[in-house]
């Protein structure tokens, strides 16, 4: 029986949170949605969504669903995970969904805790930190589908939700479990119910983990779960050893954060590459991807890089003249058909930049669960699959996460 049970709200968070749980000692698996078969012999179980840039509603419906179905599956405690850089519109999901959570589960207070030090992401008096720079003016402040114009999460919270939305602050998670305790405590009784956390270091993680430790729902990046080893007696996991990877590499890029742009720039200069753009797509779509399959047939033999351009004034260009969505959707239906067709050709190892890419290619090669393997950067692990078109190793890249070289370096990790 599993112990925890985790909604993810995108495909990369899921594993970057499986990732995290395997390190602090769970045996963990993700699941592409509910899947037809349940997992054996796991102590949690990520149920990945692709419901971050949905409308609340249909977010709310289906995080329900995934909650009565990991429920069966005998979990306690339950973990809603969302992107580190809290990737939400004001009219956006995760206070909807939290509180739905929250009733379903007969639950008066959760908290909220984005924070993952090791990639940079901090918090403090409730702003966000990207690296040095306050979120709005880390690069997020442009996101294609959820620009983040406020670093403030506990005012951002607020717009989305009904309860009341307060502060757990790093001076009080300084000084320890029980301090922090009677802080969350003291905050439910004044009637805050959803608390966003402070968090420094990884120190913090544990503190805040232990500190709510009888809250049935937790809610965060995939940082929390570093903290969650410190409450379970003893976690046995250990990151699974993948098989040997076989076939063609291949890079898919669809993400249009800035550690993504820094990353196929630098690839661009070790490996072949080619850009699609929306606007292409939209005036020839099927010609557009004509092309880029004949481009990359010949060159199989070594790692092939196929990226959206995401240069802002790209984005913006497309985004005036088709919409926010359907630009995206065009470079999302691009990248899967492109993943449909080259998957046949041979491609055992596969990389997906982007947490809405990851979802419309996971969703096209009709990958139920992911068994998760090494690390190849915070954030970031391998996984294997056997995909509809057999066996496939996968490595869903959170859009901002990976170092600059990854996309060269990530094959030693799985290679002999
Ligand atoms: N040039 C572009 N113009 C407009 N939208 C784009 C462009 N390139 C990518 N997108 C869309 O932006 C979104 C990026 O989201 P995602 O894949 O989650 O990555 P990230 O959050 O890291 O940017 C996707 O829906 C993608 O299709
Ligand atoms: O928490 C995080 O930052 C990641 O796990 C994540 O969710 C990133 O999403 P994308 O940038 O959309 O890949």
């Amino acid at each position: 029986m599993a112990l925890i049970g985790c909604i993810a709200d995108d495909f990369t968070g899921g594993t970057d949170l499986a990732n995290n749980l395997v390190k602090s000692g769970f045996r963990t698996v993700q699941t592409i949605g509910i899947p037809d078969t349940a997992p054996e012999d796991v102590d949690a179980i990520v149920v990945a969504l692709k419901s971050r840039s949905i409308p609340a509603a249909d977010a709310v419906r289906q995080s329900l669903e995934a909650l009565t179905w990991l429920q069966t599956q005998g979990c306690e405690k339950f973990y809603f995970k969302y992107c580190s850089t809290f990737d939400s519109t004001p009219q956006g999901n995760i206070g909807p969904v939290a509180e739905a959570l929250m009733g379903a589960l007969d639950c008066d207070s959760t908290l909220f805790c984005p924070a993952f030090p090791a990639t940079g992401r901090t918090v403090y008096q409730g702003h966000l930190f990207v690296g040095g720079s306050l979120l709005n003016e880390s690069g997020m402040e442009h996101h294609p589908l959820n620009p983040m114009t406020d670093a403030n999460l506990v005012r951002w919270l607020d717009t989305q939700s009904e309860q009341r939305v307060g502060l757990l602050p790093a001076d009080v998670i300084e000084r320890g479990e029980e301090a922090a305790r009677r802080q969350l405590e003291a905050l439910r009784s004044e009637g805050y119910r959803l608390i966003v956390t402070d968090t420094l270091r990884d120190a913090h993680l544990t503190t805040i983990a232990l500190a709510s430790r009888d809250m049935p729902l937790v809610t965060g990046g995939s940082g929390l779960a570093l903290g969650l080893g410190a409450l379970y007696s003893s976690p046995s996991g250990q990151a699974a050893a993948l098989p040997p990877p076989a076939g063609g590499a291949l890079i898919l890029a669809g993400s249009a954060s800035k550690r993504t742009r820094e990353q196929i720039d630098h690839a661009s200069a070790h490996m072949p590459s080619r850009a699609l753009t929306p606007l292409e797509l939209h005036h020839e779509f099927d010609a557009t991807l004509d092309a880029i399959e004949q481009w990359a047939l010949p060159q199989l033999g070594k790692p092939l890089l196929i990226h959206s351009d995401t240069r802002p004034e790209v984005v913006r260009e497309a985004q005036q003249q088709l919409g926010v969505e359907a630009a995206g959707a065009l470079v999302e239906r691009a990248l899967a058909e492109l993943a449909r067709r080259l998957i046949v050709r041979d491609i055992g190892r596969l990389i997906v930049a982007g947490g809405e890419t990851a979802g419309a290619i996971v969703g096209a090669l009709g990958i139920e669960s992911l068994r998760i393997g090494p690390e190849i950067d915070p954030g970031v692990p391998w996984t294997w699959t056997e995909s509809v078109h057999g066996p496939l190793h996968l490595a869903l890249k959170s859009g901002n996460f990976g170092a600059p070289d990854m996309f060269t370096r990530a094959w030693e990790v799985i290679d002999e």
